[in-house]
């Protein structure tokens, strides 16, 4: 209780307590000097070098939280986000309401957490499309975004518009969505279900389970996502520069080197830096040049530097950044 009471005055930043992105979140909270010691089984941490006490959630409650405007931000994967959004727009619908959103509005995506919430079905079954499965049983974690999926197939189906709203969610849906919590990927081989919808990165699982993907419903990254009203505006915009400024230094590499001023022109454009290139002059007609390279092109730009004549070529990590 005695914590709860010194969250007054405190912005309040919700982050996964466990799961797939919860270390990644925690090297970034690193990386954004956020400081914070977690006592053993508490989910509220106050942070002791800026005004933010943390709260870990489960990565799926975190956009009700933020959408309620209980916690001002946070950090989920954009399916959460969408699928709570879905959840939303259903629940406001079926009270005869127009459809309001979640609440959660994004400011940046945070570079992991990459995956596609995905439309799976036995290899070697009779499914070979997403309406194939209409009028079947789906099991899932995302029920509202798979209903308002299957929704849209069958609205086509029928030949009515496309259903584009999620008011437009017939009141029976035909398909039927069956909720399940974990290990969806067996539900197929179990009997439990004809198809399947949920998250595909490396495809392991997938596979494994005999499942096929045939159609996407969601693209999804983390995401760093802040309440209609956040309660300090302004400190919410100081963690939102220093994260991105993180997640940069995360994506790039500075790379140097020394060229003959003729040169220049071609090198530049193979490394044109993220917004342009420091250029020092030497002697002799040489130039230094110094710029930002992304990580995973760096092999190919040295290579490319190589043949248009720069020497002395370094590729040093940034640590942090700040635009
Ligand atoms: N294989 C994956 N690769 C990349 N990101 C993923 C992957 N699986 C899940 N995610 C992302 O991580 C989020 C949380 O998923 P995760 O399975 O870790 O949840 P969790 O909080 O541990 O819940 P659960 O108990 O259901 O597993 C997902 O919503 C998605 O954005
Ligand atoms: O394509 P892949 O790289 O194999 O990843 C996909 C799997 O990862 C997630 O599950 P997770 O392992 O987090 O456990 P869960 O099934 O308990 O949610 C997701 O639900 C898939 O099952």
């Amino acid at each position: 209780m005695e914590l709860v009471n010194s969250l007054e005055g405190r912005l309040l930043f919700a982050v996964p307590k466990k799961g797939r992105l919860n270390q990644a979140t925690l090297n970034l909270l690193e990386g954004a000097d956020i400081q914070f010691r977690r006592e053993n089984r508490l989910d509220i941490a106050l942070v002791k070098n800026l005004p933010i006490a943390l709260i870990f959630l489960p990565a799926a409650d975190i956009p009700t939280f933020v959408g309620q405007g209980r916690v001002d931000l946070g950090i989920t994967g954009w399916d959460q986000v969408k699928e709570h959004d879905a959840a939303v727009n259903a629940a406001a619908a079926h009270g005869g309401a127009p459809a309001q959103g979640s609440g959660c509005e994004m400011i940046t995506e945070l570079g992991f957490g990459a995956c596609k919430l995905q439309v799976q079905v036995p290899e070697k079954g009779k499914y070979a499309t997403s309406a194939d499965l209409i009028g079947r049983t789906v099991g899932t974690s995302f029920v509202s975004l798979t209903a308002d999926f299957f929704a849209q197939l069958e609205a086509q189906a029928s030949g009515a518009a496309a259903a584009n709203d999620d008011s437009s969610r017939p009141q029976k849906l035909q398909t039927k969505i069956v909720e399940l919590s974990g290990s969806v990927e067996a539900a197929c081989a179990l009997g439990v279900a004809d198809g399947i919808v949920d998250l595909v990165e490396s495809g392991e699982t997938m596979r494994a389970a005999g499942l096929k993907a045939i159609d996407t419903v969601v693209e999804s990254t983390a995401v760093l996502i802040k309440s209609r009203s956040p309660s300090n505006p302004d400190l919410v915009d100081l963690i939102a520069s220093r994260i991105r400024g993180v997640i940069t230094a995360q994506r790039y590499v500075l790379c140097q080197y020394n060229i003959e001023r003729s040169g220049v022109a071609a090198a530049t454009k193979i490394t044109p830096g993220k917004r342009a290139p420091t250029i020092t002059s030497l002697d002799d007609g040489w130039v230094a040049v110094s710029s930002m390279v992304e990580k995973k092109k760096i092999a190919l730009v040295m290579d490319e530097l190589t043949r248009v004549g720069a020497h002395d070529i370094l590729v040093l990590d940034i640590h942090n950044t700040r635009e």
